[in-house]
């Protein structure tokens, strides 16, 4: 079967395309360019959902900037956040002194970027602000706060650009909604 039939299986519905996808990251690398000069930023991406947007992003921030990874995850093989974040790869430079700003695809609960911000925190950084491309408002249980977004989205299940179903479909060059029944199948 080709990618093509098989995005058309899953997907319901095209929720940002490419062009707005390009226009967020326009914008928001306006924006930290603005905020961030002068200064030399740590940008540290969080996997694996943010690479591609981080790599967009980074692209139009016109400033002098580091980068690094991290892997934290919290949601296992599902789909509801356990409330138990934890490392699967840390950053590997000192983030003391530093300004961090932590790039995210989405924020749901927002137990994972919570979890990275007091981190950092903890571990002396200058200060550490956040830029997140969907910001899932709806669903958040813990107080958390995002110094910059591309778009806020309702409480659905998105894919694409980065964001996965079971590890999948990141590849898709557009964010697009699940339907429904394909989680339910898997639910089941
Ligand atoms: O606000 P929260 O409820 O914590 O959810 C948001 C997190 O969930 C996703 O990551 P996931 O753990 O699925 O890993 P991935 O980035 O490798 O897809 C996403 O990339 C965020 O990191
Ligand atoms: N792929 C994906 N991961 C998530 N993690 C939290 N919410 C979402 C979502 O809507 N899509």
């Amino acid at each position: 079967m080709a990618k093509s039939d098989d995005i058309n299986r899953i997907i319901d519905h095209k929720l940002f395309s490419e062009d707005d996808i390009q226009e967020m990251c326009k914008r928001l690398g306006k924006q930290l360019t603005e905020d961030y000069a002068g200064k030399k930023p740590l940008v540290i991406g969080a996997l694996k959902g943010a690479v591609y947007f981080l790599t967009d992003l980074t692209r139009e921030m016109d400033v002098e900037e580091q980068l690094d990874f991290i892997d934290v995850s919290s949601y296992g093989d599902g789909f509801e956040s356990t409330g138990k974040v934890e490392i699967v790869s840390d950053v590997a430079t000192d983030v003391k002194d530093r300004d961090v700003l932590i790039v995210e695809d989405i924020v749901d609960s927002g137990l994972t970027l919570k979890f990275m911000k007091d981190l950092f925190k903890e571990r002396g950084a200058k200060s550490v602000k956040c830029c997140v491309m969907l910001n899932k408002e709806a669903r958040r249980t813990t107080d958390v706060e995002i110094e910059y977004y591309g778009s806020k989205v309702g409480d659905e299940f998105v894919v694409g650009y980065g964001m996965d179903f079971l590890n999948m479909y990141r590849n898709i060059p557009y964010v697009g909604v699940l339907k429904p029944e394909i989680i339910e199948k898997y639910i089941k």
